[in-house]
């Protein structure tokens, strides 16, 4: 993916966050890209997934308190409708009628609370998260944030990273963020991720993502049952070693977006 194809652009979210990403004009219904909790915006490029969607017009921001956007410091500030309105933020930038939202782990989680917020979303695809509802258990997730905000958090990351198999951009990517803003993060959590992913709205298409061994697959067919949602299986052990797989998802969704053009997509 030549540097050419990506241009800045700038926004503010509706508490007033800056925020950065990167267009690359493509063709078609544009696609927004939504991160995880310990990425940025580079994970696209990083991933292969750019070169796997080459027509799309895919927009791809960084979530506030990661890559170029602006630190918030709060938990409060990171709750998971303060990333719903980064998103909505980068959708009103563009002003285009239609979008589809291409989220990984808590960026695909995302990407169906937008969805659900807002009708312009009208496919979203949520990569290795499911939309029921998650126990947080207090104390593990506190144990994360204080070991990433430990002076050598980015080891902590990492090690974990590396022993559960995550592709080297995904290992890679945690070594880029900002350790007092992602312990925010985490903590931000707590504030809205738990409950469900209410509804699918009329005329939208929801897609879920996971590993064929994803111990959790049971959870992510009841977003089928209950949102009416789809569901695509990648072939891999576990949701994190599904990451080495996402590229391959990237050429599916511009197969879908090509139908779509073409007037026999899916709905
Ligand atoms: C089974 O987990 C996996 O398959 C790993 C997978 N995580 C998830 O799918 C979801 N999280 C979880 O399931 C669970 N949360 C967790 N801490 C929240 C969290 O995620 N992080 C906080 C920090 C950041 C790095 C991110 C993360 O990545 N930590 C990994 C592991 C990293 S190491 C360094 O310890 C993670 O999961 N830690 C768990 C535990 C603490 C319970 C062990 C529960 C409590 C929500 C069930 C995410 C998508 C989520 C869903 C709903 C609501 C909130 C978060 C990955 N995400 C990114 C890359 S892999």
């Amino acid at each position: 993916m030549q540097q050419r194809d990506l241009e800045p652009f700038e926004t503010t979210s509706a508490d007033g966050a800056r925020l950065h990403g990167m267009r690359r004009p493509g063709t078609g219904t544009p696609v927004v890209l939504v991160h995880g909790v310990a990425m940025d915006r580079r994970i696209w490029a990083d991933s292969g997934f750019l070169d796997a969607v080459p027509d799309a017009d895919l927009l791809a921001l960084d979530l506030r308190g990661r890559g170029a956007s602006e630190r918030v410091g709060l938990p409060q500030r990171h709750g998971i409708d303060r990333h719903v309105e980064d998103v909505r933020a980068v959708m009103d930038l563009f002003g285009h009628p239609e979008y589809t939202v291409f989220g990984v782990y808590f960026g695909g989680r995302t990407a169906l609370r937008v969805a659900a917020d807002d009708s312009r979303v009208t496919r979203a695809y949520s990569f290795c998260a499911h939309a029921e509802e998650v126990e947080l258990p207090d104390d593990a997730v506190e144990q994360e944030a204080a070991a990433i905000e430990a002076p050598d958090g980015h080891r902590y990351l990492t090690d974990h990273f590396h022993r559960v198999g995550a592709p080297d951009w995904m290992v890679d990517a945690c070594r880029r963020v900002d350790l007092p803003e992602l312990a925010a993060v985490t903590r931000g959590l707590w504030h809205g991720s738990a409950r469900a992913v209410q509804r699918r709205n009329p005329g939208q298409d929801l897609v879920l993502i996971t590993a064929e061994g994803d111990p959790e697959r049971d959870v992510f067919t009841a977003g089928e049952r209950r949102l009416g949602a789809r569901i695509w299986l990648v072939d891999s052990p576990t949701r994190v070693r599904a990451a080495h797989r996402l590229a391959e998802v990237g050429a599916r969704v511009a197969t879908e977006a090509a139908g779509q053009a073409a007037g026999t997509g899916a709905r």
